[in-house]
């Protein structure tokens, strides 16, 4: 069965290094979404995201779409499929609202991972040290979208794997397990 593992949760908290170990390790490919905000230093257009226009976005079709602080974000069926003809097993990072969108249509399918810490303190520390700019760090935890993700909707919790990601090799060893039960 094709399934995807889609990863939440707010912002630092560690999905996009979550889902490169996946790449990594065990060849999962990422659905790349589409984003009308600046690239950061080190993101790769293509490969980090399809980084877009307003004009350009507006052009695309999507699976589903959302506005996260003030930028567009948006992820197609075609992005899904394309990663599904190299792999029945792909990961996708996208914030709560779109997780609802993607449960409602494909179910069974999707495997939830919501990544946690218990000192959301740390995120900020993470933001600066991954080499964000600060204005935009500040920006993002001010915004609704962050603080609302720094917490499960009773809805999602009830299909959520959660994951604390205080420590990285105790997360790795908890992927491996999910790979292995997803792969079997
Ligand atoms: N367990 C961990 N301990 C310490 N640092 C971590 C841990 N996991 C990830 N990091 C680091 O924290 C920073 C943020 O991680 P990452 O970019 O994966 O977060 P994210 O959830 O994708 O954030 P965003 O939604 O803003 O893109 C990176 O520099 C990453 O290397
Ligand atoms: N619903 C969707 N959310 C998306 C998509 N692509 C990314 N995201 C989420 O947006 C925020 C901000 O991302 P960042 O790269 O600027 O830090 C984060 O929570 C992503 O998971 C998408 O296509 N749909």
């Amino acid at each position: 069965m094709q399934r995807i593992i889609i990863i939440a949760g707010p912002s630092g908290v560690g999905k996009t290094t979550v889902s490169k170990y996946l790449t990594e390790k065990y060849n999962i490919p990422r659905v790349v979404t589409h984003t009308t905000r600046p690239m950061r230093e080190g993101e790769v257009p293509g490969k980090s995201y399809y980084f877009e226009t307003d004009e350009s976005f507006k052009k695309l079709h999507f699976f589903e779409h959302v506005k996260y602080g003030e930028y567009q974000y948006g992820s197609s069926k075609e992005a899904l499929d394309k990663a599904w003809t190299k792999n029945d097993l792909v990961s996708l990072i996208i914030e709560t609202d779109g997780v609802k969108s993607y449960l409602e249509k494909l179910g069974q399918q999707v495997y939830f991972i919501y990544l946690t810490v218990s000192d959301f303190s740390v995120l900020k520390k993470r933001l600066l040290g991954r080499g964000d700019k600060v204005s935009e760090i500040d920006k993002r935890l001010n915004s609704y979208e962050f603080k609302r993700d720094l917490h499960l909707s009773d809805e999602l919790a009830k299909k959520a794997h959660v994951l604390n990601n205080d420590n990285w090799e105790e997360v790795a060893k908890e992927l491996d397990t999910i790979v292995k039960e997803l792969e079997d």
